[in-house]
């Protein structure tokens, strides 16, 4: 016999209105024990509901979420609506702005023992890196650190599943780096699943490792991170996650490919420019200083594409550039 999947959903199929695009239609994913899943996708996607379902917030109307084999009940069905074995992290943080740090995650667990709550209190603090701000109000934490606090509120309970809703959505991108490698520390040191939507890619392939990609309510691949993003089996995953080019058939033979298929895929970082022999050559049409690299917007035989150069400042606008395309993806 099979082990039980761990987390599993069932042609999970949740609409609001009788209109397509709103909700998620016919979901199946299986997720796994231990690990930190992203849910990427583009606002109104279905990220939300689908972690709802999966907490039990709102029902599927057909299909089935199962957490260890057991149906997970909606909140038709239970009292306190929500599993008792998971947790849920929202964009509103649901915590007592007026209390301080410490009472916001303290008053999370019974009063049976005073010290192991006091103790467990404040080895959670450490974890978060929140030791420090114990004694301030919720009020007047910066927007990382409410996070910090609502993270730990949940983990303290000692969840099964973490499910987190855009977690980086109101951080800058040095608190949002910082916070990204503790998620992954928690799942490591607590082995905790987490399971989090955002609607930045780049959370998505370097936090987890198995990524959703959801599309107007339905889930188009899932995978590794590096699988999903040098195969991927949708154009659509390849423009989202690495703005990647898609170009029809006769566009991709105006630049020198071979297409078989109906269309052709390549992220600007698998084109060349000026490296080793090749008679194709374009005009540059566009340079985009993006830090490190360049984004160059390419023109051959009226065929526009893009590239990444790691030498900036070394390709402007107008100039002809030889160039290699050196992987494609065709669908
Ligand atoms: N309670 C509701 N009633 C009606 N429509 C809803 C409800 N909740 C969500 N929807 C619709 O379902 C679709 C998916 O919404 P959802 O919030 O799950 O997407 P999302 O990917 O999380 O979006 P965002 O990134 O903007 O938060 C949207 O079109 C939304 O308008």
């Amino acid at each position: 016999m099979s082990p039980v999947p761990f987390l599993e959903l069932k042609q999970v199929t949740r609409q609001y209105m009788n209109n397509l695009v709103s909700g998620v239609r016919e979901i199946s994913v299986d997720i796994s024990q231990g690990q930190v899943i992203a849910v990427v996708g583009e606002s109104g996607s279905g990220k939300s509901t689908l972690l709802k379902l999966i907490y039990g917030l709102v029902s599927p109307q057909s299909g089935q979420v199962l957490f260890k084999g057991e149906v997970v009940m909606g909140p038709e069905e239970k009292l306190i609506p929500g599993h008792d074995r998971m947790k849920m992290v929202t964009q509103d943080f649901d915590l007592n702005t007026y209390a301080k740090v410490y009472d916001n995650i303290a008053s999370m667990l019974p009063n049976t023992n005073l010290e192991k709550k006091r103790n467990r209190s404040l080895a959670m603090m450490e974890l978060l890196h929140i030791g420090h701000l114990a004694d301030k109000r919720v009020a007047d934490l910066s927007g990382g650190e409410r996070q910090r606090v609502a993270i730990a509120r949940a983990m303290i309970t000692e969840p099964e599943v973490l499910l987190m809703d855009e977690p980086f959505s109101q951080l800058d991108t040095l608190v949002k780096n910082i916070l990204r490698a503790d998620i992954k520390r928690l799942a490591q040191e607590t082995g905790v699943t987490i399971i989090l939507v955002s609607h930045d890619p780049v959370d998505g392939l370097m936090l987890a490792e198995q990524l959703i990609i959801l599309r107007e309510g339905a889930v188009i691949e899932t995978g590794t991170p590096s699988n999903v993003y040098n195969q991927p089996k949708h154009p659509y995953t390849g423009e989202l996650l690495g703005s990647a080019n898609v170009l029809s058939p006769g566009e991709a033979t105006a630049i020198g490919l071979k297409a078989k298929g109906s269309q052709v895929l390549f992220y600007p970082e698998w084109v060349s420019l000026n490296a080793g022999w090749t008679n194709r050559s374009a005009l540059i049409e566009d340079v985009s200083f993006k830090g490190a690299q360049e984004e160059v917007r390419l023109l051959c035989n009226g065929t526009s594409f893009r590239a990444l150069c790691n030498d900036p400042g070394k390709y402007q606008k107008g100039m002809k550039v030889h160039f290699t395309v050196r992987q494609v993806t065709e669908f």
